[in-house]
């Protein structure tokens, strides 16, 4: 069993890859891919090995042209006392002096300590395609600030449970789990939730506009494929240059680069882009003669 009420029907598997600490698959009938954190044991706690797993997913995920949505869930629920979560952030136990330590057996496992969860928020935020965070259970620590980076977020009204417990284990994401959070929630509650670290729920999660949808938790997962049908169903174009015009403002100079990448590939699809590459090419003076100044 991948996850209760996760529907085998509904998904295959990406065999690529063999991943350890994640679940990796493609809806049948949409360009909707599940990308699940797979240790319910300990809450979906994350280790580098995760992260460069997530990491991966999301790269492969990026780079599917008729895939428009990627859902980041967490599979549930735990063998040892039936608890959910999305994610509990990093994993405390193989945290070491400099970030958190591989194991040694890891692919990349190397003796430097690692806080690469941040390349995956960037990712994340970059990534020209919506991602929905799938709450099942706890989002907590690392795990709420993949939520709060995530496009959008849909909770489950049962077990969904949001909790900032960073400065109790004298960790801080200063940068976007913070910052972008004060953006959704406003700065004084974005402050309650980390210095006072408060259990919020579904509902309260979604009152103060960091959850948008709440729904019974046996319907979680088919409310997530119906939003990434939704989704698909869309422009394609249209949904990757909202995402980026949403991200613009907050973003500075980065946000207007990614924003300014793809107006400039928007702008080498037509003719005039055309006549001014193959003028060079053909070794003569470009005619734009026949394009407006438009206005
Ligand atoms: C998540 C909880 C609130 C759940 O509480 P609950 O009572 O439901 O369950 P248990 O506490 O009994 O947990 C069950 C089981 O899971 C283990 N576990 C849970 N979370 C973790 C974890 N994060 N790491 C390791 N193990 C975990 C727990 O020990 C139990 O195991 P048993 O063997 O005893 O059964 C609660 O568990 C909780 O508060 N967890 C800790 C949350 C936390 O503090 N997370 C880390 C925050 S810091 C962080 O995530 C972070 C990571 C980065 O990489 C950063 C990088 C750069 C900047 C900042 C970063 C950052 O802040």
């Amino acid at each position: 069993m991948v996850s209760e009420h996760f529907d085998p029907e509904r998904w295959e598997s990406i065999d690529e890859f063999d991943f350890r600490d994640l679940t990796y698959h493609r809806a049948v009938d949409s360009g909707t891919v599940r990308i699940a954190f797979d240790r319910p044991a300990v809450r979906n706690a994350f280790r580098p090995g995760t992260v460069d797993e997530l990491y991966d997913a999301l790269q492969h995920a990026k780079r599917q042209t008729d895939v428009g949505c990627i859902l980041l869930t967490g599979n549930g629920p735990s063998p040892e006392d039936g608890g959910w979560a999305f994610c509990s952030g990093g994993d405390q136990t193989i945290r070491g002096e400099d970030g958190y330590q591989y194991e040694g057996d890891e692919e990349r496992a190397s003796e430097q300590g690692r806080l690469h969860i941040l390349e995956v928020q960037r990712l994340i935020r970059h990534v020209p395609k919506v991602v929905v965070c799938v709450v099942p259970g706890w989002a907590v620590g690392g795990g709420h600030s993949l939520h709060v980076v995530c496009d959008l977020t849909l909770a489950s009204e049962d077990h969904a449970k949001f909790l900032q417990t960073d400065p109790d284990v004298a960790s801080y994401d200063a940068g976007f789990g913070s910052a972008y959070l004060a953006k959704q929630i406003g700065q004084k509650k974005a402050r309650e939730v980390f210095f006072l670290g408060k259990t919020y729920s579904a509902e309260e999660a979604e009152d103060m506009g960091m959850v948008n949808e709440v729904v019974p938790h046996e319907e979680l997962e088919e409310t997530a494929l119906e939003w990434g049908e939704r989704i698909n169903a869309k422009s394609p174009t249209a949904m990757r240059m909202l995402k980026y015009g949403f991200n613009m403002a907050d973003d500075g100079l980065v946000g207007q680069q990614v924003f300014a990448g793809e107006a400039t590939r928007l702008g080498y699809m037509t003719d005039e882009a055309r006549e001014g590459r193959d003028a060079f090419v053909e070794g003569r003076e470009p005619d734009f003669s026949e394009f407006p100044w438009q206005y």
